[in-house]
């Protein structure tokens, strides 16, 4: 998978591969990271990407040609992509969108900064506004970054243990376990016997439980949209009584 990005500011998008989990996926060349600056490629003097808006008010607005011409010079560079604009605007990114977007071979992320980009950059340019929850920030760098490192995790290879991703959180529409590791007992308190009992089904059946029982208590809504099997309904009910609910 290659991400191309276009900012101002590539070396607070470079960092983000470097480390962790993605800088091991780097190194193995399974992500690759490129990123354009349009102030390379601002023609004026003064290599200005930035113009105060018509119509007046505070702020500034990025001009179309630098960041255009960067976006293009992305294109061409590679092979077909879709451009991402990342705006509170944009559509609600979930593990389903992530799912999509970790099918594409290739993504070019557009990050605007001060208070957004030209209109017609959108139009000319941009195949779909992905947001990445319902507040701002102050550039679209944090949320490109959010969103390879979320798709990241999806490609083959990218996780150490084949399921990893399987078991994250959301990935069957659930919220994830509880974790524990040693020591077994700390502060007082031990560790359920379950998951010192070595019979994997059994923990496999609890952990199971506990997402079931976890999503229902702390984020109903998402149960609403899942539905459950008609063994959950009765993993479901094991957890409220357990629970006392
Ligand atoms: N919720 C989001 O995904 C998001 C994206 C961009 C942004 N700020 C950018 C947008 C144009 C200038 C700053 N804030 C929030």
């Amino acid at each position: 998978m290659r991400f191309d990005v276009i900012t101002l500011f590539p070396d607070m998008v470079d960092a983000v591969m470097g480390h962790g989990v993605l800088g091991r996926a780097a190194e193995q060349g399974l992500v690759e990271l490129v990123t354009w600056n349009p102030r390379d490629y601002a023609t004026d003097r003064h290599r200005t990407v930035d113009d105060r808006p018509y119509g007046g008010g505070p702020g500034m607005v990025m001009k179309v040609e630098p960041v255009r011409a960067a976006i293009q010079a992305a294109r061409a560079a590679g092979e077909p992509a879709s451009v991402v604009y990342l705006t509170p605007e944009g559509q609600k990114l979930d593990g389903a969108g992530v799912a999509a977007l970790a099918d594409c071979g290739r993504i070019i992320l557009l990050c605007g900064r001060y208070e957004g980009i030209d209109e017609r950059l959108i139009e000319l340019e941009v195949d779909q506004e992905i947001s990445i929850g319902d507040y701002v920030v102050s550039g679209g760098e944090l949320p490109a970054m959010v969103m390879m490192d979320a798709v990241a995790r999806l490609l083959p290879g990218v996780l150490g243990h084949a399921d990893s991703a399987a078991q994250d959180a959301f990935a069957e529409g659930l919220l994830d376990c509880p974790h524990y590791t040693r020591p077994e007992v700390v502060a007082g308190q031990g560790v359920p016997d379950v998951l010192l009992s070595g019979d994997h089904q059994a923990v496999a059946r609890w952990r199971h439980r506990e997402a079931l029982g976890r999503t229902w208590r702390k984020r109903p809504d998402l149960l609403e949209q899942r539905g459950l099997s008609h063994e959950e309904q009765t993993l479901l009910e094991d957890y409220r009584r357990e629970q006392d609910y």
